[in-house]
């Protein structure tokens, strides 16, 4: 549980995994050819216009879910057979989300950001449909599970907050009033960095709480999305878990948050409104992909050297939430999500690329513990070891009387 010294101040780059989807139904009609392969680690994708332009990447994992599996009695996809390469929901978690918990419960922030085009499966990984529960619900159940096993020894708390991000405006999706015109304000303290002003923040005490909020919050973006006549997909989704552990024996209180972000399509958006709504999702819209991308590439340059005189991550609101997840306080991992068909190209070459990016930058994560108690536990060490050596100089001076009275006598 506890850090160790050399973890605390290293560098931790952003950890990349690329993950490729079975066919969807328009790329089937279609007839559409896979053009995405994977060996280990590393991915292919082929130029469907030019067998001989392939471009190989590297990336801390890859899931291969486009094929391979079938759909078991309780409607869970999983390999066709036992050993197979198709990476379901659980191996998944596994790798992912399991890491993030643990560095949570060790008291670091931790990030986790799904990237890719509208359809390729963020959500799918993110949250997950139906039984085939994706990183946030399994995420939560482990994390209540383990508050349970090690109630003993230490306290917890967990807060909920889940809000989206659309034409640069913030709204609650828990909030029970009304929405703000214009949105939450984005405010910044020097403590705690960026955060949304009034955004309601609900304890939790089990997974299934959780679920229905979960529930509740996309049910109000959804609406949302139709009121605004908008497309969810072109919203950014922040789910935001704070855990406090309060470990009364040491006399230490560890505070991290956990971020789960599912960004809005990574595509070139085409709007099919009117001039205006044009001109503004032209700006607004993708204002913070754009800054995402543009904070992901300085953060890159700067981690191989390049010289880089500013990070632009008050751009945009998405950057400044983001901004102790991207070169700041926090573990981070970033999901990148691809179609395999030939009619993608273009997307996940640039999905590719993008990951590829994000993997170079190198974050300074830190254990959360809370100054105070440290300062106490500091304090009680120090006093524990005064009084071992003012007993110790008690005996060796009684001794040293004795020895005195003994040559007098
Ligand atoms: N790994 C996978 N295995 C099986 N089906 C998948 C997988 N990934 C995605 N799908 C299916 O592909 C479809 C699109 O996925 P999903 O809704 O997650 O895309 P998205 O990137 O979140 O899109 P949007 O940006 O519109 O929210 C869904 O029907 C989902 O069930």
């Amino acid at each position: 549980m506890k850090a160790k010294a050399s973890d605390m101040h290293s560098k931790d780059c952003v950890k990349v995994a690329v993950r490729v989807r079975p066919f969807n139904k328009r790329e089937r009609d279609a007839g559409s050819r896979c053009i995405v392969s994977m060996v280990s680690n590393s991915i292919t994708i082929q130029d469907p216009r030019d067998s001989q332009n392939r471009r190989l990447f590297c990336f801390d994992y890859a899931y291969w879910s486009h094929s391979g599996f079938v759909r078991d009695r309780r409607g869970l996809f999983v390999p066709e057979e036992p050993g197979g390469r198709y990476a379901d929901q659980d191996s998944v978690f596994q790798d992912l989300g399991e890491g993030i918990l643990e560095n949570a419960l060790q008291g670091y922030n931790a990030t986790l950001l799904a990237y890719g085009q509208t359809g390729s499966g963020k959500s799918y990984s993110m949250v997950g449909y139906g039984p085939n529960k994706g990183l946030v619900p399994k995420l939560c159940e482990r994390l209540f599970e383990d508050i349970r096993e090690n109630q003993e020894t230490r306290q917890c708390q967990v807060f909920f907050s889940m809000l989206e991000i659309y034409n640069e405006q913030v709204v609650d999706l828990l909030s029970r009033v009304s929405r703000t015109p214009g949105g939450l304000r984005v405010r910044e303290e020097q403590q705690r960095g960026f955060y949304v002003e009034s955004l309601r923040t609900v304890p939790c005490e089990s997974a299934s709480q959780v679920a229905q909020l979960m529930e509740q919050g996309t049910r109000t973006r959804t609406t949302a999305a139709t009121h605004m006549n908008a497309n969810s997909s072109r919203s950014h989704m922040l789910i935001i878990l704070q855990l406090k552990q309060i470990f009364s024996k040491e006399s230490i209180t560890k505070q991290s948050n956990i971020n789960l972000v599912d960004l809005a399509g990574s595509e070139r958006q085409r709007s099919s409104g009117s001039e205006a709504d044009r001109l503004k999702e032209g700006t607004a819209i993708n204002l913070s992909l754009t800054t995402l991308g543009n904070v992901i590439s300085s953060l890159a340059d700067a981690a191989v050297g390049r010289k880089v005189v500013h990070i632009p991550y008050r751009d945009s609101v998405l950057t400044k939430l983001l901004q102790s997840a991207l070169g700041g306080n926090s573990r981070t991992v970033m999901i990148a999500t691809l179609s395999p068909a030939d009619i993608c190209y273009e997307e996940s070459l640039s999905t590719l690329r993008y990951a590829e990016r994000a993997k170079r930058i190198q974050n300074r994560a830190v254990v959360n513990e809370s100054p105070t108690e440290r300062l106490v536990k500091e304090l009680k060490a120090e006093n524990a070891r005064l009084l071992q050596r003012l007993s110790r100089l008690g005996q060796e001076g009684r001794r040293a009387n004795d020895e005195t009275s003994k040559t007098f006598k």
